[in-house]
């Protein structure tokens, strides 16, 4: 069976890079040390690890995160960097928060900048002076959304840079941000290590879409959901409360429909899910939403705004980072609904309901604000012990170290003939709309 986000690779290379070797006690105490041999299986199915343990080899594995016994680093003598990159999305400063938490109180760290407006804020040119992060500084930080940091969208120059955190002293900066961050990310450590500079970059992969691959979820991806079932209870109320209505909800989800997705499964008042995954022509939800009308008479839609982009003109627009910008589907829908109805003599109901900036802008739900702490720690275990170009993940219920490489190597998507879809489709008894 495969799992959501598994790409059917066969030739899966978790190797860490590492700046050097170990020689530094640790100074994080009352703990179990990780051993540097631990692995976290990447399969969870012994049928999907057949050809390897048929071969007599091991199955590919990912590298356990947590602290090691001996350090790469002196805490005493390099400084730390942290940086917020890309939209915002619950839980950056809980992540934040953790990373300086750890360094000040498993390692000691002293000094410990917070580089503002993402990229822009290593570029000594913008003139953001860093922010000077304490363990006091960042006491309550996690009780707001967005970020602390500010974000930026838009290309660096990797020598730039590099020597702004050469000039500071950096040994290690984390980059917070989705797949555009880390790739920024890789090439940072490829500069410091042309240089030859003992700088280690660690990622920790940020995307309210869900759509890194090698990590099972992402921070925030269970707010986002959990905010996203106001906006279908509220669809669903409103909804039932008219005669023949049809509430409309759009959420984010640029390439990957998980929030849409999960957001089905949390209750069952959707009745039509729209993902950019699963191709669907106008006519067919149009003929399919006249039929639920009659048959129940409300209808509630959810769309993520990468569905449907075939059904409108393609805009190549782009935003500062290179992102595509998509056409409005859920305006474009609305229309299209209400001309439908119109020209059918039929009088609709319709209400259009589009919360993405309130999702995205929430602080981290409890179980979200948990997992944030506990990937940055990971993120500071694995910048200490010397590992570099890598993000930290959660797998198998574990957490881990995956190269940047594969992290970007393709976006997650939403596996149209996986038990997820599968149960989408059950719950909303939508009908194929091709
Ligand atoms: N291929 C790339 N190489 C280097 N930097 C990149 C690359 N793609 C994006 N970036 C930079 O990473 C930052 C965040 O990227 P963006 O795509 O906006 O958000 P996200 O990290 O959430 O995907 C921006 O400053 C952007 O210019
Ligand atoms: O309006 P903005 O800031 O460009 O952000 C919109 C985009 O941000 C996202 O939330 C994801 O952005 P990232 O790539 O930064 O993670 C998308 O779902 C959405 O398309
Ligand atoms: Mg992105």
């Amino acid at each position: 069976m495969r799992q959501e986000g598994d790409m059917g690779n066969t030739e899966l290379d978790f190797t860490i890079e590492r700046l050097g070797e170990c020689h530094i006690p640790s100074p994080v105490k009352g703990i179990r040390f990780v051993d540097d041999d631990g692995r976290v299986l990447y399969h969870s199915h012994l049928q999907e690890m057949k050809p390897w343990l048929d071969e007599g080899i091991h199955p590919p594995a990912m590298e356990a995160a947590g602290p090691r016994e001996k350090v790469f680093f002196d805490p005493s003598r390099i400084a730390c960097g942290i940086v917020t990159c890309g939209g915002i999305c619950p839980g950056l400063n809980d992540v934040i928060r953790s990373i300086v938490l750890s360094l000040c109180h498993h390692y000691c760290v002293q000094k410990i900048y917070g580089f503002r407006f993402g990229y822009e804020g290593l570029v000594q040119r913008y003139g953001h002076k860093p922010l000077e992060l304490t363990a006091d500084s960042v006491a309550q930080i996690h009780e707001i959304g967005g970020t602390i940091l500010g974000s930026s969208r838009g290309p660096q120059e990797p020598s730039e840079m590099v020597k702004t955190l050469e000039d500071l002293n950096v040994g290690i900066l984390f980059t917070i941000g989705g797949d555009g961050t880390q790739r920024g990310a890789q090439k940072i450590a490829e500069e410091a290590t042309r240089r030859g500079l003992e700088i280690s970059v660690i990622g920790i992969p940020k995307t309210i879409d869900n759509d890194i691959s090698y990590i099972q979820a992402t921070f925030g991806f269970e707010t986002a959901v959990a905010e996203a079932r106001r906006a279908t209870y509220a669809a669903h109320t409103e909804a039932d409360a008219a005669r023949n209505s049809i509430s409309l909800v759009k959420l984010m989800g640029r390439d990957s429909g998980f929030i849409a997705a999960y957001s089905v499964l949390v209750n069952s008042h959707v009745n039509f899910c729209l993902v950019p995954e699963a191709r669907f022509t106008l006519d067919g939800l149009l003929r399919a939403l006249k039929e639920r009308l009659e048959r129940r008479g409300h209808a509630v839609v959810v769309v993520a705004e990468g569905a449907g982009q075939n059904l409108m003109e393609a805009t190549a627009e782009r935003d500062a980072s290179g992102n595509i910008k998509y056409g409005d589907i859920g305006i474009f829908l609305r229309d299209a609904i209400r001309d439908y109805f119109r020209k059918a003599s039929l009088e609709i109901n319709l209400k259009y309901i589009d919360p993405s900036y309130i999702i995205r802008s929430m602080p981290a739900n409890p179980h979200d604000a948990a997992f944030c702490l506990l990937l940055g720690q990971s993120a500071v275990h694995a910048g200490m012990s010397g590992r570099t170009n890598m993000v930290v993940s959660f797998w198998n219920r574990e957490f881990t170290h995956v190269p940047i490489t594969l992290a970007v190597s393709q976006r997650k998507k939403i596996d149209t003939s996986s038990m997820l879809w599968n149960s989408v489709l059950a719950v909303t008894g939508q009908p194929d709309m091709m």
